[in-house]
């Protein structure tokens, strides 16, 4: 792999994962609100949202140790074509996981679900979430990419992410920030992603993988690289991409593991 490696941290199960990524965000958190007095994050659905709510939803440890939930502006890194309480929804998810169970202390972040009037056009459901980011991030003549402080994202077993999938004409995408996609090998098959430069242009990328059924795909990521959309960031993004796993997941994968300090 050229130039810098991911970090590849493994521990020993999700309870112990959960406090080191909430220390990963806490610290992308702080960064992004010296630089601009915001936090600007995109999240994935799937397995990800239930690990996620274990570390922020924990007690703080310090005084440091705060999430700023008021202060975090909340996007998603894809999206299905369903309604907004739909169970196939990301939104919906992250709410039940997430969004609903943060106390009124913690304050509530801004959150920038898609627009559910699109949901019979993929390309007008996506233009209109680009939009919203136009909107956050000001698309311009200097403003070719938005830069997210932080993306939080998981991989699927055939190592797609966000709803890129291996092999898809999308991954090829290079103006658009937001695609549509008609056609997702997983269901449901209309969705809506961000695009390729959009992810690897983060200022952060993290991953989580847990469990054994990630082992085959993650040897494949690590060791091979194929053109998997995972392989793809990681080849992009370099030590900006961390990986938070379990040792299930990267059990025999010859990758150096770096310890999270
Ligand atoms: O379809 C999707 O799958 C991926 C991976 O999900 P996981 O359950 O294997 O973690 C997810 O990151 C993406 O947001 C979602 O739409």
């Amino acid at each position: 792999m050229p130039g810098k490696q991911p970090n590849l941290f493994a521990f020993n199960d999700i309870d112990a994962l959960a406090p080191a990524l909430r220390s990963y965000i806490i610290a992308c958190q702080n960064s992004g609100l010296t630089r601009h007095d915001v936090f600007k994050v995109a999240v994935s659905g799937g397995s990800l949202p239930n690990t996620l709510a274990e570390a922020l939803l924990a007690e703080p440890k310090s005084e440091e140790d705060v999430i700023k939930f008021d202060k975090w502006e909340l996007f998603f890194a894809d999206e299905r074509a369903v309604p907004l309480d739909h169970e196939d929804s990301n939104y919906a998810l992250v709410k039940k996981e997430l969004l609903d169970k943060i106390p009124a202390s913690m304050g509530q972040p801004i959150v920038h679900p898609i627009d559910a009037e699109y949901l019979n056009d993929t390309q007008e459901l996506a233009d209109q979430y680009e939009k919203k980011l136009v909107g956050s991030f000001a698309k311009g003549d200097s403003v070719k990419l938005p830069i997210f402080d932080l993306l939080l994202l998981g991989s699927g077993p055939d190592g797609h992410t966000c709803s890129l999938f291996p092999g898809h004409p999308l991954l090829r995408e290079t103006d658009a920030w937001v695609a549509p996609i008609e056609d997702s090998p997983k269901p449901p098959p209309r969705r809506i992603t961000l695009t390729l430069p959009v992810v690897t242009h983060a200022v952060r990328i993290a991953f989580v993988a847990t469990g054994a059924a990630k082992k085959e795909i993650m040897k494949e990521i690590f060791e091979v690289g194929n053109g998997l959309p995972c392989a793809l960031v990681n080849e992009a993004a370099g030590d900006r991409c961390s990986w938070f796993t379990d040792n299930a997941a990267v059990e025999g994968v010859q990758f150096p593991r770096r310890s999270f300090l």
